[in-house]
């Protein structure tokens, strides 16, 4: 079964190409590499490209005998999408549009999508379950819900069938190494956290520590990048065997601070990492932390790296190797 990976030399689609390389299917990467690498790519083919080009998207669709998407190119950094929201509009939905067009063309109606705890803005209950409103509070996240909602109508219009994965937030690295996350600009705590621990910045900053949290700074929930491609896998496996459109969180059900974060990263490497209050970050919801009971007992996924701990530890190995070299003291 060959699959198309949109995003695929991206931090989360290269290690989704990993897993599904060794379940055994063909893979097929797009990507613009606007934020990808394309030494991550482990796919059968890597295909230079933007979903923007609806003439080079007709052209692969009628290249290959594609099966199934799993689409992961998007633009994802929340506080940008609050300074830009046409951004985000433009490659996270009307390009999605793009690539869904060239589905039905195809008659391929199989679809994984990521999107994201985002979709459920500040909630009214922790651990968030599928079943709370999704109520954005950013343009990312409205984007993400946009899709979702098409989605729901494609599948009741053409029988397109999807699985949508909520996920929290991705960290971590395949332990097996070469692929990990690498975004330029980097705006994810974890990596900061590390170029701090390795002198690559002079400290981290606490973007705003008067949340209503226990030690006030924002609480996420942490979800191994591994995890989340065996995730992918199964969500495929599910649709093939016939299940019908759906959607799970991906999160570990446990919340972690800022304070805390920094605080593991600086037991796991051994080094001071000076942490400076700043600013809240516009569109930062205080808590997010969900259940993934859902696609535990629907599709049987159990996540390998359930503890903050090692999620940082593997993050730290591929920091090391990715960026240690270039460390400055
Ligand atoms: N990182 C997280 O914590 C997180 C959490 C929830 C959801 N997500 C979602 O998961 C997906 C992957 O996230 P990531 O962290 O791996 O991001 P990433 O930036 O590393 O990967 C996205 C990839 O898509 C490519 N891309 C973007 N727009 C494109 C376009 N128009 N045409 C072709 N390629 C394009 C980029 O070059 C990049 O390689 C995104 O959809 C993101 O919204 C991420
Ligand atoms: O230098 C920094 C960077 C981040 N943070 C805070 O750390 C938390 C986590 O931030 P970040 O790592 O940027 O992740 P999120 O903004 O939570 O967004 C990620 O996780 C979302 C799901 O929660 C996904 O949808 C997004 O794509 C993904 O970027 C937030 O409270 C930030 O304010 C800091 O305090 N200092």
């Amino acid at each position: 079964m060959t699959v198309l990976i949109t995003g695929g030399a991206g931090y989360i689609g290269s290690h989704a190409v990993r897993r599904l390389k060794q379940a055994g299917y063909k893979t097929l990467v797009l990507d613009n590499l606007v934020y990808g690498h394309s030494e991550f790519v482990e796919a059968d083919e890597l295909i230079i490209g933007d979903l923007e080009n609806t003439k080079l998207l007709n052209q692969v669709f009628s290249k290959h005998k594609i099966q199934a998407v799993m689409h992961f190119a998007a633009y994802a950094y929340v506080g940008e999408s609050v300074q830009n929201p046409a951004k985000y509009y433009r490659n996270n939905v009307a390009s999605t549009l793009n690539l869904l067009d060239a589905m039905l063309a195809y008659k391929v109606k199989k679809f994984i999508f990521s999107s994201t705890c985002a979709t459920y803005g500040e909630p009214d209950e922790i651990p968030i379950t599928e079943t709370h409103p999704q109520r954005p509070i950013n343009p990312y996240g409205q984007s993400k819900l946009m899709v979702e909602k098409i989605l729901d109508d494609y599948d009741h219009a053409y029988d397109l069938r999807s699985v949508r994965l909520r996920y929290f937030n991705a960290a971590g690295a395949d332990p097996d190494g070469g692929i990990g996350e690498d975004h330029d600009p980097e705006t994810h705590l974890i990596p900061l956290v590390l170029d701090a621990a390795l002198e690559r910045r002079a400290h981290i900053s606490m973007f705003g520590t008067d949340y209503d949290t226990p030690d006030g700074t924002c609480v996420r929930d942490y979800i191994h990048v591994t995890d989340l491609a065996e995730a992918h896998v199964l969500g495929l496996k599910y649709l093939e065997n016939g299940g019908k459109t759906d959607f799970f969180n991906l999160g570990n059900g446990n919340g972690f601070s800022v304070k805390e974060v920094i605080e593991t990263a600086r037991k796991i490497t051994g080094k001071e990492i000076p942490a400076k209050i700043a600013p809240r970050r516009p569109g930062d919801p205080a808590s997010l932390v969900g259940s993934s009971e859902k696609i535990k007992s629907a599709l049987g996924w159990k996540p390998q790296f359930p503890d903050l701990p090692a999620i940082i530890e593997t993050a730290w190995q591929w920091h090391k190797t990715r960026f240690g070299r270039t460390a400055q003291t």
